[in-house]
C-alpha cells in the first residue's frame, strides 16, 4: 500500500484555536503528519509518494466556486483590509433567521459566512496546504481508478467537517468527498464512504445526503453531547434519492471496543448489502483512549482489528486521514490500522 503526502501540507500551522470557548494551543498541527510519516518509515510500511497536481475542477465538483474563491483569496483580502493578526478567527455566523443569500463585503462577515466554528483559524499558507491535502486525496483516488487495491492519503488538514460552502472542525476542503466524486467520475458506479473518526462527518453527510450513488456511514460520538453537535443523529437516513444511503451510528462517551466494534459490524453489513465498487475510509484516530479531545476508549492494538475487519469486505479501499490528536500515539494507531488491513 502506497502513502501519498506533500510537505506543502505542513504549511498550515495554526498556533491557537478557540475550543470550549477558550483560546487554547492548536491541536491540528503539522507534527501530526510528521508522526505518521515517522512511523511509516520506522516500520518500512511502503513507498511514500508526493501527490500529483490537479486543476480546481475535481474540487469544484464538490465545493461551491464562491467558497473556493474565498479560500484561495482570503489572505490577500485579509491583509488588504489592513488586518495584521497572523491567524484569522471567525466570530460571527449567519445562524437561524439570518440571511445567507448576500455575502458581506467586510472580511469578518465573509469569514463567518463561510465557516461554522471558531476552532479553525486561517493563516497565510492555509490555502496552499489545504489544496495540496485535497490533491493527496485525489492522487489516491486516481491510483485506485487506475487499478490500485489500496492507498493511504495522508491528508492534513483533514476534511470531513467541510461542507459544500463552509469550513470548520479544522477542515476546509472535504478530501474524502472530493476523492469519492473523483472515483464516481472515473469508473465507480457506487462508492461507500465509511467515516470511523470519533466525530461525525457532518460535511461528508451533507454533501451526499440526497444521492444514492455514494453511501455514507459514520460511527461517532453522539452529537447530543459532542462536536459537531448539529448533525449525526441515527434518524438522519438521507433524503429523496439518497433515502436509506446515509447511516449514522452515534455512540455515548466512554464507548469501548466491545461496543464500538458492534457498530463497525453493522456498518460493514450495510456496505456489503450496498455492493460498492470502491470503499473510501475517513480514517480518524481520535477514537483512541488517550486522545486529548475525545472520549472513546479504543486501544492501540484494536486499530489493527479495524483494518482487518475492513479488509474482509474485499473492496478496493482508499484510506484518507482525518482526526487524531494524541500526537505521540497517532503514528502507531494509524499504521496499526493500515497494517491490520494489509495483513488479511
Ligand atoms: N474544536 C472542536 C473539535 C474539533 C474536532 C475536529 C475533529 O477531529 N474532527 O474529526
Ligand atoms: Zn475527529
Amino acid at each position: 500500500m502506497k502513502t501519498i503526502f506533500s510537505p506543502d501540507q505542513m504549511l498550515h500551522a495554526p498556533q491557537f484555536e478557540v475550543s470550549d470557548g477558550k483560546l487554547e494551543p492548536a491541536k491540528e498541527i503539522p507534527s501530526r503528519a510528521q508522526m505518521v510519516l515517522d512511523r511509516l518509515k520506522a516500520v518500512q510500511f511502503g513507498e511514500i509518494i508526493e501527490p500529483r497536481s490537479f486543476s480546481l475542477d475535481p474540487i469544484l465538483k464538490i465545493h461551491a466556486s464562491d467558497y473556493i474563491e474565498f479560500l484561495s483569496d482570503f489572505w490577500r483580502l485579509w491583509t488588504e483590509e489592513g488586518r495584521t493578526e497572523q491567524e484569522a478567527f471567525p466570530f460571527v455566523w449567519p445562524v437561524r433567521q439570518l440571511r445567507t443569500d448576500i455575502v458581506p463585503d467586510q472580511i469578518d462577515g465573509k469569514l463567518g459566512h463561510y465557516s461554522f466554528d471558531a476552532g479553525t483559524p486561517m493563516g497565510p499558507h492555509t490555502w496552499t496546504a489545504v489544496r495540496r491535502s485535497a490533491e493527496t486525496a485525489l492522487t489516491g483516488a486516481a491510483m485506485m481508478a487506475e487499478g490500485a487495491r489500496s492507498a493511504f492519503a495522508l491528508c492534513r488538514p483533514p476534511g470531513h467537517h467541510a461542507h459544500k460552502s463552509f469550513f470548520g472542525g479544522y477542515c476546509f476542503i472535504n478530501n474524502a468527498a472530493v476523492a469519492a466524486q473523483y472515483l464516481r467520475d472515473h469508473g465507480a458506479k457506487r462508492v461507500s464512504v465509511f467515516d470511523v473518526d470519533y466525530h461525525h462527518g457532518n460535511g461528508t453527510q451533507a454533501i451526499f445526503y440526497d444521492r444514492a450513488d455514494v453511501q455514507f456511514l459514520s460511527i461517532h460520538a453522539d452529537p447530543k453531547v459532542e462536536f459537531p453537535y448539529y448533525l449525526g443523529h441515527a434518524d438522519e437516513k438521507g433524503v429523496g434519492e439518497g433515502e436509506e444511503f446515509n447511516l449514522n451510528y452515534p455512540l455515548p462517551h466512554g464507548t469501548p471496543w466491545e461496543v464500538w466494534s458492534r457498530a463497525l459490524e453493522e456498518g460493514c453489513a450495510s456496505i456489503e448489502a450496498y455492493k460498492p465498487d470502491v470503499l473510501v475510509v475517513s480514517l480518524g484516530m481520535d477514537t483512541f483512549e488517550k486522545d486529548p479531545i475525545s472520549q472513546f476508549k479504543l486501544k492501540s492494538e484494536e486499530f489493527n482489528l479495524i483494518g482487518e475487519r475492513l479488509a474482509k469486505l474485499g473492496l478496493p479501499t482508499l484510506f484518507i486521514m482525518e482526526g487524531g490528536y494524541a500526537v505521540e500515539d497517532l503514528g502507531v494507531n494509524c499504521v496499526n490500522t493500515l497494517t491490520g488491513f494489509r495483513q488479511r
